[in-house]
């Protein structure tokens, strides 16, 4: 007689280690998708200084334990303060982690906070989602949820804030995240019927994003000046047709030159661009025009 010897697996863990697989991935995407506006690329640093495309990827991959944990401890629970409480607390580790490879440099801040509330969404629900919305949802309900252990330290996000009376990285989590309903994901679908290729349809989706957000690494850098001119130029290049077309293109590089001479980069568009791509993975079907 034989028997069949059979490890049962445990579906918590298979969904945690699935979704922190895409969301890494969906970090490398980003980080590797060219060209970029100010942005590290594969060209280059873009209007950074103290990054480059190893230390992203470097930065990316040590997150990938992050996302793990985010997802088991959240499987098939609802959102509370306790929950709340220890994402929280695994956020914080995973900024750490981040640091402790880049060496002091913020990486991938605005991502962990976006693509972490994304991660423990989509394993509150067990992995049973059919709409980007259904995980959106959750991960604002988990932002909204106020965290008493948060330190109350200085950041150039919430300083961007207060000074110029503007949304940032925290009041697009608690809004249900409307860069990537209302712009990136419905760009990306609308690019791709219209011909383009996967890297300019995700162009396009980053161009549509930031030519709206208020981005608060730009406004840290460039003041509102900048952010105007940057959501300006963007615009344009989508209204030429985006980055499927010449003119498109045209207006891309006076785009990148604003970028340049402004010397601003919009990290927080980039970490949406890696959130619109982990949610289009997980939910392919197609979003409206955006608006
Ligand atoms: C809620 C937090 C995100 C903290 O937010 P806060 O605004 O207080 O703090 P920041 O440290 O400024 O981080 C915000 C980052 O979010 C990105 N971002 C900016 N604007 C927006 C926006 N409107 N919507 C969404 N996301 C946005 C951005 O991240 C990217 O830029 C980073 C580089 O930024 P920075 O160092 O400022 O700029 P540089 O120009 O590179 O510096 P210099 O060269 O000039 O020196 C890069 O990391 C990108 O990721 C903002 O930086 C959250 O962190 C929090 O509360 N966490 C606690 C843990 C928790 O509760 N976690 C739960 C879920 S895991
Ligand atoms: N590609 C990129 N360049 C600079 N900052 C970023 N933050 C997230 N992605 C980034």
């Amino acid at each position: 007689m034989f028997f069949i010897s059979r490890i049962d697996t445990d579906p918590a863990m298979d969904l945690a280690e699935q979704l922190a697989k895409r969301a890494t991935q969906a970090l490398l995407d980003e980080v590797n998708l060219t060209p970029k506006p100010g942005l590290v690329d594969q060209r280059s640093s873009g209007a950074h200084h103290d990054l480059s495309l190893d230390l992203m990827e470097a930065s990316a991959h040590s997150l990938s334990a992050t996302f793990y944990e985010l997802a088991l401890v959240s499987w098939q629970r609802q959102a509370d303060v306790a929950l709340r409480l220890e994402i929280g607390k695994i956020g914080r580790a995973g900024e750490q982690a981040m640091m402790n490879v880049t060496h002091g440099v913020n990486t991938h801040r605005g991502a962990i906070w976006a693509l972490g509330l994304l991660v423990s969404s989509a394993a509150m629900l067990g992995g049973e989602y059919e709409r980007a919305l259904n995980i959106t949802q959750g991960a604002a309900t988990m932002a909204s949820i106020g965290d008493p252990m948060q330190p109350q330290s200085f950041s150039k996000g919430k300083c961007a804030s207060q000074r110029y009376r503007i949304p940032g990285a925290k009041e697009q989590a608690q809004l249900g995240f409307p860069a990537i309903i209302n712009r990136g994901l419905p760009q990306l679908h609308l690019s791709r019927q219209h011909g383009a290729n996967e890297s300019q349809a995700r162009v396009d989706a980053l161009l549509s994003m930031m030519s709206s957000l208020t981005d608060t690494c730009v406004l840290s850098r460039g003041g509102t000046d900048a952010l105007s001119a940057m959501q300006r130029a963007a615009s344009l290049v989508l209204d030429a047709g985006g980055m499927a077309t010449i003119h498109g293109q045209t207006r891309f590089d006076q785009l990148e030159q604003i970028m340049l001479t402004h010397y601003i980069s919009p990290g927080g568009s980039a970490d949406l661009l890696s959130a619109t791509l982990l949610l289009d993975g997980l939910t392919p079907t197609p979003l409206t025009n955006p608006n």
